[in-house]
């Protein structure tokens, strides 16, 4: 797995062992691929502006198998509360143990986005890999008669926005007041309007790494206020 991750001569954010984890799990999960390492790459150049931040409160939206917040977790230790979030309740729980398998503590939530959370004001620091991929509206809400949740880690609406445009639109007050906050996307999802739209909640936005990955450009942007 390390392999598939950028090459760094400077501090490294571990990728957590995902061991426990085999192909069954990732019928129900998503599984990390180039978009989670790009993100573990991102952060890992962002690690001494973490350390010195010292965020009190993380959280991931869509933790999806635990991989991100349980680097984040694992590299911050009992100095910050790592929380996650997702829909897919086998996300939930795989989060858990993926955590638990790297010797961290992640307390995941089954919810949407944030939505079972009142934390006004009070997210240090907030990680979103979203559902970017670009489908109808239609994709996206219709359930699968399987049961599964998985397309819900990939369809993104009109745009690829929908899912993130949701978080986006009450984020500054979910935030502290000094912040962070990484997100992926792709192109197609209209990187500078993102900004634009961060910019009226007082975020100071800019892309920090991307790779293309097949036909998909990806990149990770960096949100900052009170900085
Ligand atoms: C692209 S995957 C990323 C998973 C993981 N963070 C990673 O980087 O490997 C997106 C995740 O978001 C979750 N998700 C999708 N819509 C959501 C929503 N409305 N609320 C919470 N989680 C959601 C999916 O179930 C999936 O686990």
């Amino acid at each position: 797995m390390e392999a598939v991750r950028g090459i760094s001569d400077q501090e490294l954010i571990e990728t957590p062992d995902l061991s426990h984890l085999d192909a069954a799990d990732y019928d129900k999960v998503y599984e990390p691929r180039e978009d989670s390492f790009l993100f573990l790459d991102a952060l890992e150049k962002d690690l001494n502006l973490i350390r010195l931040f010292k965020p009190s409160i993380c959280l991931e939206v869509g933790s999806g198998s635990g991989v991100i917040c349980t680097a984040l977790a694992r590299f911050l230790g009992s100095s910050s509360y790592v929380i996650a979030t997702d829909l897919n309740p086998f996300a939930c729980q795989t989060t858990h143990q993926t955590a638990e398998a790297n010797n961290s503590f992640v307390s995941c939530i089954q919810m949407d986005l944030d939505s079972m959370l009142r934390m006004n004001n009070t997210i240090d620091l907030l990680l979103f890999n979203p559902p970017y991929v670009v489908t109808t509206s239609k994709e996206l809400r219709q359930p699968r008669e399987d049961g599964s949740f998985l397309h819900l880690a990939w369809a993104g609406g009109v745009k690829g926005r929908e899912v993130t445009d949701r978080l986006l639109s009450h984020v500054g007050q979910l935030l502290s007041h000094r912040s962070l906050f990484y997100l992926v996307v792709i192109k197609e999802n209209d990187p500078e309007e993102i900004c634009n739209v961060m910019a009226c909640q007082g975020f100071k936005g800019e892309i920090i790494a991307s790779r293309k990955v097949r036909n998909e450009l990806l990149s990770v942007m960096r949100f900052k206020r009170g900085w």
